[in-house]
């Protein structure tokens, strides 16, 4: 067709204009995506100085109130059950406590970095208990740490990411309100990796947590923070979450103890989760603490009306200290090796030690071998990365990724899926699981989001079956496949999580309680490829990450069905009095 030129120049003056139009466009997009990193770097930046300063202050004040070493450590000896009695019977101020926890946990932040912020509160609500008449809350005047993603009012809760910065909670979490409600003090936040969705504990908002026995270590995660404060003597008592060992990591990997309930046996309203609309495998919300007794006043504690009239989801189930007191023998299986990775020799010798202390005490032992947990450990992986990380990354834009959380962030956001399928494969020969969890897919369609759930469903069927036809009560299986990591390498050794998260897919309470330390003759026997072959790629980076490992915690695990928590604890405080 013919076209007179002027037509033509019209037409190209037209297009000179529209992409005038478009270019301005993209200009203003990219000042204000520039603008928008600027912006999340001043404000990180203004975060960091915060915490700075409020840590300053706090320092300040204690120097000030004369407090010192040897002031605090009369009081951070104390135990769980001398402390609470202390507060009871008016010998010790919750003022005078939270002074001598403050100072030690300033101590340990200095060497580990696991607090995100003091709590400025603490000393008005340890005032006010200290003035109050009537009786007194079970947990009168003992500081509780609090893991950084429970809402606390008037303070950030951003699970690492700066998209979190930009307004504070207008509310406590439930758990929090129950803590204040018996008479606890909440007074530090400690810190967590960067979506939590790691057992690392760094971010770019607050740093790397180390671990208290050995700072080239991680304290494991998520809730790490928790666990090196806990671990290094600055809190005695805190609150962690878990939905695939971010309680019991960090109590095995800093030689403490804590507890995963079932979920929903504690609330975690108002609790952060990115992914909160993931309906298969649920976090919950755990206390974690340097005794078992200390887990064990806190369940006591938040078991309560309280609890049950501010979350009413939660069942009111009370704690049941018949079944924590019982001393009727159980039938307890135990296991050393789940299939997906051998433990490091240290790690198999707390079972056998935790096994013999109960088989002491009158309980019957029986070899337990979890079925087809390859299959479980798979299925976990494929619900909690369901959208492979994409509401994460929604989030994390314009943020820089964390080393803790780059090559998971990496091999599912950026990796080209034909890449990611190779790289699978390449895995597949070291590791089946770790090639399959590598390639696995993205889930689109409802129809396979529910066949999950099916899936999941009768393998629960089928586990329970297996635990009933064995007859148990109970079952003790390692803490980990290995002690604390150097920091920053747990991904590349990730299958560990096969001993902690099989329970999540499961959704049985599970707890971690201390047995041991690493000793020169679990290094040796490590080295010794007769005792550890470390046939797979995995078992190799174990090793060469364990080496150099003497005097770190080994804890062990004891698991229940579901809802006995009770039966968990009572292993955990057997095994505590009756090892070491
Ligand atoms: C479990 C087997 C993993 C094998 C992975 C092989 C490593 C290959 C390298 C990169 C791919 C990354 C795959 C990462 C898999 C781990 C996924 C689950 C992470 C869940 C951590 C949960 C921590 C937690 O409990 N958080 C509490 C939140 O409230």
């Amino acid at each position: 067709m013919h076209m007179p030129v002027h037509a033509f120049r019209d037409g190209a003056s037209v297009m000179k204009k529209h992409w005038k139009l478009v270019g301005l466009g993209v200009g203003v997009l990219l000042a204000a995506e520039i603008y928008k990193k600027y912006n999340r770097k001043r404000r990180i930046q203004q975060r960091k100085d915060e915490v700075k300063k409020s840590c300053a202050r706090l320092r300040q004040q204690l120097q000030n109130d004369g407090i010192n070493e040897a002031k605090s450590k009369v009081i951070t000896d104390l135990s769980i059950t001398q402390l609470q009695s202390k507060l009871q019977n008016g010998e010790l101020k919750a003022i005078d406590v939270l002074r001598a926890y403050q100072y030690k946990a300033l101590e340990v932040n200095d060497k580990t970095n696991c607090i995100v912020e003091p709590i400025k509160e603490a000393e008005v609500w340890a005032r006010e208990l200290d003035n109050q008449t009537g009786p007194k809350g079970p947990l009168h005047g003992i500081p509780i740490s609090i893991k950084e993603c429970y809402s606390i009012k008037g303070y950030f809760v951003t699970a690492g990411m700066s998209y979190f910065l930009d307004k504070v909670v207008d509310d406590d979490a439930v758990l929090v309100k129950v803590v204040k409600a018996a008479g606890g003090v909440p007074f530090v936040r400690t810190n967590i990796p960067q979506t939590m969705m790691t057992f690392e504990c760094s971010n770019p908002l607050y740093g790397n947590t180390t671990n208290p026995h050995d700072s080239t270590r991680s304290p494991g995660g998520s809730s790490g923070g928790e666990g090196a404060l806990i671990g290094g003597g600055g809190s005695i008592l805190g609150i962690g979450g878990d939905i695939g060992g971010s309680i019991r990591i960090p109590s095995h990997m800093c030689g403490i103890v804590g507890l995963k309930p079932t979920v929903q046996r504690l609330s975690l309203n108002g609790s952060l989760a990115l992914n909160s609309g993931q309906t298969h495998v649920k976090p919950s919300g755990g206390p974690m603490a340097n005794s078992v007794d200390g887990v064990v006043l806190a369940m006591k504690v938040l078991l309560d009306d309280t609890l049950f009239t501010l979350d009413p989801f939660v069942p009111p189930l009370k704690f049941n200290t018949k079944v924590y007191e019982s001393k009727k023998p159980l039938r307890i299986g135990y296991y050393t090796d789940d299939g997906i990775i051998t433990p490091v020799p240290a790690c198999v010798r707390a079972v056998h030690e935790a096994k013999q202390a109960l088989e002491k005490l009158g309980h019957t032992m029986v070899p337990f071998s979890p079925p087809d947990v390859h299959a479980a450990v798979a299925r976990y992986t494929r619900t909690v990365l369901a959208e492979r990380g994409d509401i994460a990354a929604g989030l994390l834009a314009g943020d820089e990724i964390d080393p803790s959380y780059k090559l998971m962030y990496h091999t599912y956001q950026t990796l080209p899926n034909i890449l990611r399928m190779f790289f699978g494969l390449l895995m597949k020969t070291q590791d089946r699981l770790a090639g399959e969890v590598v390639s696995q897919r993205r889930i689109w369609f409802m129809l396979d989001w529910w066949d999950l759930h099916d899936e999941i469903t009768a393998y629960k069927s089928k586990f329970i079956q297996h635990w009933r036809d064995m007859n148990l009560d109970a079952v003790i299986s390692p803490g980990l496949a290995c002690p604390a990591l150097p920091s920053f390498k747990s991904i590349r050794v990730s299958t560990v999580l096969s001993y902690t998260a099989l329970w999540n897919l499961l959704n049985f309470p599970a707890g971690s309680v201390p047995v041991s330390k690493v000793t020169e003759n679990d290094q040796k026997q490590l080295n010794d490829t007769e005792v550890y072959p470390a046939k797979k790629y995995f078992e190799r980076k174990l090793k060469e990450f364990c080496q150099d490992g003497v005097g770190l915690p080994v804890n062990v695990q004891c698991i229940a069905l579901p809802y006995q928590e009770e039966v968990v604890l009572r292993l955990m405080k057997e095994i505590e009095t009756n090892t070491k």
